[in-house]
């Protein structure tokens, strides 16, 4: 793990989590259940920091990440949201009949930010991921990898202080795994958080901070 991880320590908290719990209606009625899925989650991200959350298949991941950028309402607790996020979800949510341009010209639309910018960061993207070539095919017609690039770069072209991402590289070969690492470096430089969920870490020392989510909490590694 990084030895800065005492310096973050001292830096501005961008989000936080209190008290979360949540729970969701299992079964067909009349036999439905609820099934407790987070219970008492506490969560804070620093600025700068690189945070990894960990847990099992079915450990409650994804649920906790659509809490903490408000696409889910959690039964208790509050989210704290201190700088602008940016999310990159587990199920890409992208147009089957759109090309990546044409993803990155729609979502700059919806981020308020000009074309001029929205090409520049593009471009960038493009570059940084390794998916040029693929700028004028459609989602329909590109390989699991691409889209995956494609679902981070959407998340990333609007420069986002802190970059939540649900299972990033489950898709990417070695070179791109490299590539997305130099990416989240070159962000912590900058003073720029990322909270990373996955059901494996393979490279702990890339990470200021690991957390396991385990029978619905957060526990420190
Ligand atoms: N909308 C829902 N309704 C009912 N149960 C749900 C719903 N969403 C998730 N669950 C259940 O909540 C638990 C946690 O799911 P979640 O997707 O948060 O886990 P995860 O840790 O992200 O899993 P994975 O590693 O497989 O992606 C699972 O048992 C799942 O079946």
């Amino acid at each position: 793990m990084h030895a800065t991880s005492e310096l973050t320590s001292s830096k501005r908290v961008v989000l936080a989590a209190r008290g979360i719990d949540k729970a969701y209606k299992r079964g067909p009625w009349p036999a439905r259940r609820m099934l407790p899925v987070l219970a008492d989650v506490n969560f804070s991200l620093r600025q700068g920091e690189v945070v990894g959350l960990v847990g099992e298949n079915g450990s409650g991941k994804s649920t906790l990440m659509k809490i903490l950028v408000g696409a889910l309402a959690p039964d208790a607790g509050e989210v704290e949201r201190a700088a602008r996020l940016g999310y990159c979800p587990q199920t890409p949510q992208l147009y089957e009949r759109l090309t990546c341009d044409e993803h990155f010209e729609l979502f700059g639309h919806a981020y308020g930010i000009d074309s001029r910018r929205e090409r520049e960061a593009r471009h960038s993207i493009y570059v940084a991921l390794g998916f040029e070539r693929y700028a004028r095919v459609r989602v329909s017609q590109l390989s699991g990898g691409t889209v995956a690039k494609l679902n981070l770069g959407l998340a990333l072209l609007a420069d986002p202080d802190v970059l939540l991402l649900d299972e990033p590289y489950a898709g990417f070969d070695w070179d791109t795994y490299l590539r997305f690492w130099d990416l989240v470096a070159e962000r912590r430089i900058s003073g720029r958080s990322v909270l990373i969920i996955s059901h494996f870490v393979a490279d702990e020392e890339r990470f200021d901070r690991i957390l396991d989510l385990r029978d619905g909490r957060t526990v420190p590694r």
